[in-house]
């Protein structure tokens, strides 16, 4: 049994294969019936010496913008590491696939590995743009076209979610915190981890989703359900209601000062302690003494106003009396504009009629069904709050649920092979290519080019025709004052070749590759389209071979 199967029969979707940490679902069996029987068919008709160059690419960005974050990369190498066929697997092929497939075809699975592939890529983290590829490979047909499928699982969620939640984080801006709550309504569990996974990519701070956590070393983060508070309905449940003095050690009663308070913070606030719940004070003043510092409370159950707010600062200051600072509050329903705004009014009234400045300072988190377009309004209301959890909307990427990344055969035995469709968007670019993104004097991206890989790159300060793939007339001069080209040569001769950036330098790489994008590709209505052009070279090399592809029809 090897160790992929070790894994899976023990129940862990994880597994450590020395520096790298895969996810045992992801192997050469997790890939459509159709690259095997074609591998079949390929070696039947001889293919097996074949050598193919494949564009991983999509053709439009998603949620209505102009730009997308690739992301997945190191998962698609981990594959290509490990990428193997066991025994198992291909006893579950030799029964699955038809009758009569020879012998001699399983020997060749069995002994398949992607050592002789070759993977070019943009960075993990980059913005990306359509019809560029953002990975190409390269080497001996039937592996490289075995890989498709894995490949674009891999690819496409991560760069979809790494974009979803980077729009979040353009929309929130840099100083407010971005939770991810999504776990409970994602697409299962390995979509679950995913989602936390390229949300922190694109720019979130923490998951609540501990296993994420801990596989991929993110934040994690949490406050506490509805159920807690509803759990208390008196404080006579309370069993304990004493709390060490932080600095004095000496033990107290935490309700008993929660009391004293809340009488006085009735006529602060303006509201009557008997219009608010007695048992979300119990169960806030039980959390305090199990939290001490790092006191937030879900403060909606009831009323936020009448009840939540006051049981709130209640226990916050008597916290402050043992010498320790809360947190703050989530809101979970409502207005969150508003009582985002109530809140932090209380907060300051609070601040000044008690002497605590620092509840000036107390966190406001909001949750409840939040959108990018919820974020946009709240922002236009005006509101107070710090932090964000976002659940469903994120994981599931309610406004579009799948990046349509493809993966077209461009080049066989130095051949270029195009794929003609009545829709001239997709067309495929044939051949071998190399792509550079040009730079404008003030740093911003302008455009990024496709050329055949036997061209010279562009170079700084000199002219370059930049042509529309399909539309003869829209072309350009741009004279680059910086060329990036941006393929780097990832998987060769079986080994990993770029040391790998961590998560987190992946997120950094986010915000900086965003930042070369002016803000007219950025924006939420009707952004610019990023310009992504051919060489003149590429152009005409296209047109001739669709000329020679295309099929003259004949009328009568
Ligand atoms: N000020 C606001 N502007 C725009 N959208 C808001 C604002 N406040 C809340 N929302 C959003 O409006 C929706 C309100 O949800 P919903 O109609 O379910 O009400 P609710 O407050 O959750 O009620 P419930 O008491 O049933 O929990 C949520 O998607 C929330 O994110
Ligand atoms: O709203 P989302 O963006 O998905 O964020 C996660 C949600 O999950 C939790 O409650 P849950 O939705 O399970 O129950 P509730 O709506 O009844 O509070 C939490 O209180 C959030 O509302
Ligand atoms: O920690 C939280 O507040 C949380 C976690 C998951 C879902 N909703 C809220
Ligand atoms: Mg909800």
């Amino acid at each position: 049994m090897n160790d992929r199967e070790m894994s899976c029969n023990t129940g862990g979707q994880f597994m450590d294969r020395g520096r790298m940490n895969q996810n045992g679902v992801v192997q050469p069996l997790l890939t459509d019936l159709y690259q095997i029987t074609m591998a079949y068919a390929y070696w039947k008709s001889d293919k097996t010496d074949d050598q193919a160059v494949f564009d991983l690419f999509f053709r439009n960005n998603p949620f209505h913008g102009e730009f997308t974050i690739f992301a997945g990369l190191e998962e698609c190498l981990k594959f290509l590491d490990s990428f193997h066929y066991s025994q198992s697997d291909i006893e579950y092929l030799r029964q699955t696939l038809p009758e009569g497939i020879e012998n001699e075809f399983f020997e060749y699975l069995g002994n398949l590995t992607a050592h002789d592939v070759t993977l070019y890529a943009i960075d993990e983290g980059t913005v990306a743009f359509p019809r560029v590829p953002i990975i190409k490979l390269e080497g001996p047909l039937i592996i490289v076209q075995l890989l498709e499928t894995t490949l674009l699982t891999l690819v496409n969620y991560a760069s979809l979610m790494a974009t979803n939640a980077a729009r979040y984080r353009m929309v929130a801006g840099k100083h407010v915190k971005l939770l991810e709550f999504g776990l409970r309504r994602a697409q299962g569990p390995d979509g679950g981890l995913s989602a936390s996974k390229y949300s922190y990519t694109g720019g979130f701070d923490g998951t609540s989703n501990v296993l994420a956590g801990k596989l991929f070393n993110i934040p994690v983060k949490g406050t506490h359900a509805h159920a807690y508070i509803t759990s208390f309905s008196s404080v006579g449940e309370l069993k304990t209601r004493l709390l060490k003095h932080k600095q004095t050690g000496i033990m107290e009663d935490l309700l008993e000062h929660a009391i004293r308070h809340r009488q006085m913070l009735s006529h602060v606030l303006d509201v009557s302690t008997e219009e608010s719940s007695e048992g979300e004070l119990a169960a806030m003043v039980s959390y305090a003494i199990a939290f001490p510092d790092g006191f937030m409370a879900l403060v909606d159950t009831y009323d936020v106003k009448r009840s939540g707010l006051l049981n709130f600062s209640a226990v916050a200051l008597a916290l402050n009396d043992l010498g320790y600072h809360a947190l703050g509050i989530r809101i979970d329903s409502g207005d969150l504009a508003y009582l985002s705004c109530l809140a932090r009014e209380a907060f300051e009234k609070v601040a000044d009629r008690f002497k605590v400045p620092w509840f000036n300072k107390l966190t406001i988190v909001a949750s409840n069904d939040i959108n990018e377009d919820t974020i946009l309004s709240l922002n236009e209301q005006g509101h107070k709050i710090d932090c964000f959890g976002i659940g469903t909307h994120l994981v599931t990427c309610q406004r579009q649920p799948a990046l349509g990344c493809v993966y077209k055969l461009v080049e066989i035995n130095g051949q270029a092979r195009i794929k003609l469709s009545q829709d001239v968007e997709k067309v495929t670019m044939p051949g071998n290519k190399n792509a550079y993104r040009l730079y404008s004097a003030d740093g911003h991206a302008l455009i990024d080019l496709l050329q055949k890989d036997s061209e010279l790159p562009p170079a700084v300060g000199q002219k370059v025709l930049c042509r529309h793939p399909f539309q003869e007339s829209k072309r350009a001069y741009v004279i680059p004052s910086h060329v990036e080209s941006l393929y780097k040569v990832y998987w060769k001769a079986g080994k990993i070749c770029q040391q790998l950036p961590t998560l987190e330098q992946v997120r950094e790489k986010v915000q900086i590759s965003l930042k070369t994008l002016r803000n007219d590709h950025k924006r939420t209505l009707n952004p610019t389209p990023y310009k992504v052009a051919v060489s003149d070279n590429l152009y005409n090399f296209i047109h001739d071979l669709w000329l020679q592809n295309a099929p003259i029809g004949e009328l009568s």
